[in-house]
């Protein structure tokens, strides 16, 4: 099933340049979406459309068949519930004032979604590996790695079909984001990750498809393995000269 689509997109930030060209993919049910580019090629604007946090000069996004509408408040209470986000920096995307069960059972709260606080906050801690007394306490208590397992249970609490994440291992030493990668495998058994990085093999050990951006344009595009055992574009081989590979996964 097709989760996600973007039509021929097309957007540009006020009068300027197009940061998007004509862009167009699909995110299908249980197969994980890398978009990597370097940067300023446009990989958060695309996050961010795909988001709903803006919306495209030309063309189209929709999920799962229904075209994204802001005026529909009830489909885009669909949309928003379908979907969360996970950003790079695990120091700046969480509020210090606010204790970690706070942070983590706001998406319950603002989806409107059912759940109870307590025990969604719970599991989802429980999944991202962090201790249940976690909850009482506040992000600055925390190291990185764990305040993007933070990030990752706030994401996952509401029970979300897609999770956007947008260089969320880049800010963490190796050893760390090792483990971080390790949580994403385990997590998406249950839910399809979209994953933006600059980092092709980071890419490659999580997703089954890959979009390749350049400039704004999508270069290339297909199942993972196909594009890593025979690139078709100068770019991609570019891409993938110059990533060292992670040495733990060798
Ligand atoms: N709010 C904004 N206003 C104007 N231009 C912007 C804005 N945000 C991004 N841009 C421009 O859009 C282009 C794409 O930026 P974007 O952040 O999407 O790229 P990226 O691939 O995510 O880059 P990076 O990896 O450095 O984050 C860049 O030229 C950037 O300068």
């Amino acid at each position: 099933m097709t989760l996600l689509e973007m039509k021929n997109v097309t957007f540009g930030y006020g009068r300027g340049q197009r940061v998007l060209d004509d862009v167009s993919l699909k995110l299908e049910a249980g197969r994980n979406l890398g978009i990597v580019g370097e940067s300023g090629s446009g990989k958060t604007t695309m996050l961010r459309l795909l988001l709903g946090l803006a919306s495209p000069v030309a063309g189209e996004i929709a999920l799962k068949g229904r075209a994204v509408d802001l005026a529909n408040r009830g489909f885009m209470r669909d949309f928003r519930r379908s979907m969360q986000a996970v950003f790079q920096d695990p120091y700046s995307s969480l509020d210090p004032r606010q204790s970690v069960f706070d942070i983590i059972a706001e998406p319950i709260w603002s989806l409107k979604t059912g759940l109870d606080p307590k025990q969604a906050v719970a599991e989802a801690l429980a999944s991202v590996g962090l201790p249940a007394d976690a909850a009482s306490r506040y992000p600055h208590e925390f190291s990185g790695g764990q305040r993007q397992r933070i990030a990752i249970a706030r994401a996952i609490v509401s029970r979300p079909e897609i999770i956007l994440a947008d260089e969320v291992v880049s800010a963490l030493d190796l050893s760390t984001r090792v483990r971080i990668v390790e949580l994403l495998k385990e997590l998406s058994n249950t839910v399809t990750l979209v994953l933006v990085s600059h980092d092709i093999s980071l890419v490659a050990l999580l997703c089954e498809e890959l979009v390749i951006l350049e400039r704004g344009r999508i270069v290339e595009s297909g199942p993972m393995r196909e594009i890593l055992a025979n690139p078709q574009n100068a770019y991609t081989r570019k891409l993938l000269a110059s990533t060292p590979r992670f040495p733990e996964y060798d």
